[in-house]
């Protein structure tokens, strides 16, 4: 087995001074993996994952392809002078890892305009560029186009009508959003984890099971860059259907359960 792609070590969070919602959450994440997270309702997960994304503060360490992102966005010569041996990989900010190790949340709280709007706003940030090799204004213009198509594309399978990427957010269904949130995030194709978030909690068991298979697909396909989920289910179904490992949030632990892999 390769190196692990994320690691936690000791990540603990306080939602309150003083009052810590789980400690010392320590696993690495490798190539292949999805990972499922449960435990009762207010345990810690989305926490957890949001902890993952550097969206809320904790104690511990986050390592991504061996490194802090921090240290993945120091420059080159810093790093040499402190005798930092070089990572193969290029450096990058904690936005810019926030577009490998990605956020979905379950559904989109109170964003304006259409999902299409949203897909070229999030395409144009300086952190998702530099994914792509932007070289000239109409390659990027055709890059756009691309992840576009590739997005309608991805939610046409899931019985999403392309008409309703020109919608206001406000009048999608909670099932139409969520599925569309998740063809824009593999649609980008920057993330090589991504923290999903209850992906299909708004979904029918149909449509659910076309998302799990396109997911579970997209994690085995050498095409993209995708390598991993972090997947929270409050469904044992579910989870049994795409876990390859098993994580309980209980009493402020996070435990793996090794006799369901
Ligand atoms: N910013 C915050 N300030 C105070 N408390 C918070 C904050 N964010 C989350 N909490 C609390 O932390 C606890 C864990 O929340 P979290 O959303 O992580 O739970 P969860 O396990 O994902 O729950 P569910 O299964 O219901 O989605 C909850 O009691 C929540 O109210």
């Amino acid at each position: 087995m390769g190196e692990p792609i994320l690691e936690l070590h000791g990540i603990t969070c306080e939602v309150s001074p003083g009052q810590c919602l789980f400690e010392d959450v320590s696993f690495a994440v490798n190539e292949g993996d999805i990972v499922v997270l449960q435990g009762k309702s207010g345990s810690g997960k989305t926490t957890l994952l949001k902890c993952m994304a550097f969206l809320v503060l904790h104690k511990g360490k986050i390592l991504y392809r061996g490194r802090t992102p921090q240290a993945h966005g120091r420059d080159k010569s810093t790093r040499e002078s402190e005798g930092d041996g070089l990572s193969p990989f290029p450096t990058i900010s904690i936005p810019t890892f926030r577009t490998r190790v990605l956020y979905v949340p379950q559904r989109p709280s109170l964003l304006p305009g259409t999902p299409r709007d949203f897909l070229y706003s999030v395409s144009q940030l300086k952190s998702h560029q530099a994914s792509y090799t932007v070289i000239d204004e109409d390659s990027e213009n055709d890059e756009l186009s691309d992840v576009f198509e590739r997005a309608i594309e991805v939610a046409g399978k899931w019985g999403v009508h392309a008409i309703l990427w020109e919608r206001e957010w406000s009048n999608l269904s909670g099932g139409e959003a969520q599925r569309i949130v998740l063809a824009t995030a593999l649609s980008l194709d920057t993330a090589e984890v991504l923290l999903l978030d209850e992906p299909t909690s708004a979904l029918d068991p149909q449509s659910s099971a076309m998302v799990e298979e396109f997911l579970i697909q997209s994690v085995k396909s050498k095409e993209r860059n995708l390598k991993a989920l972090i997947w929270i289910t409050h469904s044992e179904e579910q989870a049994k259907r795409v876990g390859t490992r098993f994580f309980n949030f209980s009493n402020g632990r996070c435990e793996e359960d090794i006799s369901l892999a």
